[in-house]
């Protein structure tokens, strides 16, 4: 990986902080103005939460942010960076607590990891990332193609499984997805795999074709080991905004998620999502994607991301 030689940053780095800057670039353009005053009033303050609002960081969060500042005695005066480093601060304590990696923990093996999300959220390429990382820690992998509901997602997860040279289990369109996931677990066990990652359907306006699919899914896996699945990950598009919060209710209710993966923060991201889905839902945030290859999967650290989204 080479680094870029006008900011002396790896590539990644300016792809995440381009997606995060985007958003700073929004709250920095929604707070544009708020500024000319000497002490913060309760008008300021006002203009303030609504930026905060604006830039999708969720409405507790900004009121939080903006009691906040009311109390606070800045040094040299009220100024964007006091109030930037004020928003930073705030955000990094919502987001520390729910960066969490995914492990490979699960006895007996193989971990199973479902992974949910609606068509385009990234889903197919969130499993070629995940598994590239976890074979990068010397886990033995295999794939299950449980998005049976198109040719299209079969084979591009077929193409992913050859490049990362793992075993896939596969079978035709239309196919019963549960009964590819009892042939992965049963495969797993008699090779020693470590973890089984499953696709799965992303049609959300068939609320109740998913939930009976997911359901299925979990009764043959709960019959096989009854800890399974270990992990319910759902991936999110980060450019959606305010979508992704109703995602993460309908798939929550649906399939009982443990975990969320945001992806595409190297695009016309709007990280403040983040925030508004850790402040309302508390779930794990295990990695976010920053790209379309599979290194581009990175742990999410909630220091760089608040500073990044409050452009502090
Ligand atoms: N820029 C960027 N693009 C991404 C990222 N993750 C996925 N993509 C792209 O988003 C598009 C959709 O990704 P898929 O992995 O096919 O999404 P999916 O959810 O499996 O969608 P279906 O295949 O339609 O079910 C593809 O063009 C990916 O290359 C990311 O982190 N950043």
């Amino acid at each position: 990986m080479t680094d870029d030689h006008q900011t002396g940053q790896k590539p990644w780095q300016n792809r995440l902080l381009g997606g995060f800057r985007r958003t700073s670039d929004r709250l920095s353009e929604n707070l544009t103005g708020l500024f000319t005053k000497a002490t913060l009033d309760s008008e300021t303050l006002d203009e303030i939460e609504e930026a905060l609002i604006a830039s999708d960081l969720g409405p507790g969060t900004a009121a939080r942010i903006r009691e906040r500042l009311a109390g606070e005695r800045f040094e040299r005066g009220l100024d964007e960076a006091g109030v930037r480093q004020v928003v930073a601060d705030e955000i990094a304590r919502i987001l520390a607590p729910v960066a969490e990696p995914l492990e490979i923990d699960a006895f007996p093996r193989p971990q199973v990891i479902l992974v949910i999300g609606v068509n385009g959220s990234g889903k197919t390429t969130t499993i070629a990332k995940l598994a590239r990382r976890f074979i990068e820690q010397d886990y033995g992998v295999m794939l299950v193609a449980g998005d049976t509901f198109r040719a299209a997602a079969i084979g591009q997860l077929k193409v992913w499984a050859e490049r990362l040279g793992v075993p896939i289990i596969s079978g035709k369109e239309g196919g019963d997805a549960a009964s590819l996931v009892f042939e992965g677990v049963k495969q797993g066990v008699a090779t020693g795999i470590d973890v089984l990652i499953v696709d799965t359907a992303g049609r959300l306006q068939n609320k109740a074709g998913l939930m009976d699919e997911l359901g299925k899914i979990r009764r043959v896996l709960g019959r096989l080991n009854p800890e399974a699945p270990h992990d319910v990950v759902l991936v999110l598009d980060a450019t959606t905004g305010q979508n992704a919060m109703s995602q993460i209710e309908v798939f929550k209710e649906v399939a009982g998620v443990t975990g969320l993966v945001m992806t595409k923060l190297d695009g016309t991201a709007r990280g403040g999502i983040l925030v508004a889905a850790a402040e309302k839902y508390g779930l794990p945030i295990h990695a976010i994607g920053v790209g379309e290859g599979m290194d581009d999967l990175r742990p999410f650290d909630p220091h760089e991301a608040a500073a990044a989204i409050a452009g502090a």
